[in-house]
């Protein structure tokens, strides 16, 4: 194929801008090119050089993608509170609230409007008095979570409700378990109690329990729990299997009020750099029962999402684009480093291309608008 023969064709492909003047006299000054350099530039007969006719067409781009972003993939972050009429800005996430059970419903309406399939729910204890050692509040029956799932399953019976279970927002402390004398984890007594949680959560109605508090053994405690109790049939188990330490959940903290009061989270979450340790961790969860292995945060652990898929094969791979991932995309686009929304595209199609099937993301509800299905 020769130089010119390339060139006429341009002539009659589609054009998004449909050939203006610009383009034509483009493509004319290209063909007085290619008549006084054909014989001294030709291209070789290698026809696997040509790429751009694969994806002239947006229909055609988005045929490229091994999965593209739908809503039944998104889940939605909700911060509920145990004052009911709360609806307040969280200063940390622009955009985002934290709302009483009394404004449950009109949070979700529109959202559930538009397509909204999936929920996980974060409870925020604000009373002074709600938090102690063993994070009682986290099961409360008139806490947040547990009245969040029952209004929710009433108000939207086809909406799938996962619940975060840990203990970091409750605890006086703000870790996320139960603590020895010398401030480390009591890694049984963390166990049963999450265990308890999460059991709470199932017999409230929730579809998903997703332990994030990094105890050893929880996902093998929760899934006895649930067949002992002959609701393991109706109940996914999502594991938080690999939970990066670091800074990127300070948002977060922020929202829910869980920043611990002494020391880090980094003798439980994993080490950034242990791309090792986190395909154990998710060996060891599928090997306890999860349902689906979560990595977190996404965007700067691509590779171990990319593993996860590798390692669990046959499960779904939910990963979540984090408080600080999300604060810094909004931070960046109002800086004007770029568009918003071209960036919660690029961000989210990088976590899917990883292996992603699942995205746990605050531009949920922007993405409601932003996509058809
Ligand atoms: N353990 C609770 C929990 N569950 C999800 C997040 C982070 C979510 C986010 O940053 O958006 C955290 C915070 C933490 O571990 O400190
Ligand atoms: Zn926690
Ligand atoms: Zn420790």
């Amino acid at each position: 194929m020769s130089f010119s023969s390339l060139v006429s064709d341009l002539t009659y492909r589609d054009r998004p801008n449909g050939g203006n003047a610009d383009t034509r006299s483009q493509v004319s000054r290209a063909r007085s090119y290619a008549s006084t350099a054909a014989t001294s530039v030709s291209i070789s007969g290698d026809i696997s050089s040509q790429l751009h006719g694969g994806y002239s067409h947006p229909l055609a781009r988005s045929w490229q993608a091994e999965r593209q972003l739908t809503k039944s993939m998104l889940i939605y972050p909700v911060f509920i509170t145990d004052r009911p009429d709360d609806e307040e800005l969280i200063a940390s996430l622009p955009g985002q609230k934290r709302v009483g059970l009394n404004k449950l419903v009109p949070l979700l309406t529109p959202l559930v409007a538009k397509g909204l399939k999936s929920v996980m729910l974060f409870g925020v204890p604000l009373a002074p008095t709600a938090k102690d050692a063993l994070g009682t509040a986290a099961d409360d029956p008139n806490g947040p979570v547990i009245q969040g799932i029952r209004i929710i399953r009433k108000a939207f019976p086809r909406l799938f409700i996962n619940t975060d279970v840990c203990l970091c927002e409750y605890t006086s402390h703000g870790h996320c378990g139960i603590l020895h004398e010398d401030g480390s984890l009591n890694n049984q007594l963390s166990v049963d109690r999450i265990s308890d949680v999460a059991m709470a959560y199932a017999e409230a109605g929730a579809h998903c329990v997703a332990p994030s508090d990094m105890n050893d053994g929880r996902i093998r405690a929760i899934k006895l729990k649930l067949i002992e109790a002959g609701i393991a049939h109706r109940v996914l188990l999502m594991s938080y299997s690999a939970k990066f330490s670091g800074c990127l959940y300070g948002p977060f903290r922020e929202a829910a009020g869980s920043v611990p009061s002494f020391g880090d989270r980094r003798c439980y979450q994993l080490p950034p750099g242990g791309r090792g340790l986190a395909r154990r961790a998710i060996t060891r969860d599928i090997g306890e029962g999860a349902d689906v292995i979560m990595v977190k945060p996404a965007s700067q652990y691509l590779d171990i999402i990319s593993d996860a898929k590798d390692i669990g094969k046959d499960m779904p791979v939910a990963a979540y684009q984090v408080s600080g991932e999300y604060a810094m995309i909004c931070a960046a686009a109002k800086a004007g480093v770029f568009d918003r929304k071209t960036m919660a595209f690029e961000s989210t199609e990088g976590i899917l291309r990883a292996g992603a099937n699942i995205v746990i993301s605050y531009f949920t509800p922007e993405f409601l608008d932003w996509l058809e299905t």
